[in-house]
């Protein structure tokens, strides 16, 4: 039995990209995206270990329940993104699943997996679902599909991959390495990313095997992720039982991050890459979520810090 609940005020940990104490910022992404933290937790109940964790975040009994939630996802804010030209992205996503369906249907996505892929085309989540995802989208090549559409996403899409490169900073410090470490060429100076616009429909009904986008755990690096205010992203929150869904409301200004497969590999399963979906509520729903790896040539092996002799 799953249990979904509304949270009004998010749970997850929120990143300031404009605080200039990097280390400070580290300490809270390895709260956030811990995971021996929690089987501690879980396992030993151990008294300690959650006061320290509750002290360390501002004292708040709240965080001992989100303790147990935190997943690798968390928000950042300070990023940088003008909200206009996040505006302009969604007007152009909006524009362009407005079109009739058959103008869509010239762009269909294309042997490089990029362009158009109708509702229902997609199931991440077979074992659960009746039909593919109640979601049409668009994998994002710059070609000009509307006025002005390629120079949007453009830079859109240079400044989304800007703040994830000043996450994986962050992200390198909590993890005790240089902060600069994936800045390499063979890392995030030569990224692989996918950009995508989604648009939601309908009403999701898990009983009958509905959703938005079925449950799934991201296989790359990390997600940038985009939404408007309609409410519809889960986690799941494995760590109680019975296992539960937990709602990831958007915040003004702020984007919400994921961690990916690989970079929980990458880590040895420090970090962790959670499962997540998408319920329709009936309203139609848009996000932008841009997924990054790093360059095709990485080899992905333990990170130098993550290696020990209990985790090897
Ligand atoms: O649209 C969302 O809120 C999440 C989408 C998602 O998880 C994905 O595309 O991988
Ligand atoms: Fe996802």
């Amino acid at each position: 039995m799953e249990e979904a609940s509304t949270i009004k005020d998010s749970s997850l940990t929120c990143i300031d990209l404009a605080n200039s104490n990097l280390h400070q910022s580290a300490v809270l992404l390895k709260q956030a995206c811990l995971y021996f933290f929690l089987l501690y937790i879980k396992d030993d109940y151990d008294v300690i270990i959650i006061t320290n964790y509750v002290e360390t975040l501002n004292g708040s009994l709240l965080f001992l329940f989100q303790a147990c939630l935190d997943s690798g996802f968390f928000y950042v804010i300070n990023h940088g993104i003008s909200e206009e030209l996040k505006e302009e992205a969604f007007g152009q996503s909006k524009k362009f699943f407005a079109l009739p369906l058959e103008e869509k249907m010239k762009v269909l996505r294309n042997a490089m997996n990029r362009g158009y892929s109708p509702f229902l085309d997609q199931m991440l989540d077979p074992e659960n679902q009746v039909h593919g995802d109640y979601k049409e989208s668009f994998f994002i090549g710059f070609e000009d599909v509307l006025p002005g559409w390629r120079e949007t996403m453009e830079k859109y899409h240079q400044e989304a991959l800007r703040v994830c490169k000043a996450i994986a900073r962050i992200l390198a410090l909590a993890l005790n390495l240089d902060a600069d470490y994936f800045d390499t060429p063979s890392i995030l100076g030569n990224p692989s990313t996918v950009m995508r616009l989604a648009h939601y429909e309908g009403m999701s009904d898990p009983s009958e095997g509905i959703y938005g986008c079925g449950a799934h755990s991201d296989f790359g690096m990390m997600t940038l992720l985009a939404t408007d205010s309609v409410m519809g992203l889960q986690v799941l929150h494995s760590d109680v039982k019975p296992r539960k869904w937990e709602y990831v409301p958007s915040i003004k200004g702020a984007y919400i991050v994921n961690l990916g497969d690989l970079l929980e590999r990458w880590t040895n399963g420090i970090f962790k890459s959670t499962l997540h979906r998408v319920l329709g509520n009936g309203q139609d729903r848009y996000s932008i979520p841009l997924f990054v790896q790093p360059s095709d040539d990485c080899l992905v092996k333990c990170l130098p810090t993550c290696q020990s002799e209990d985790n090897y």
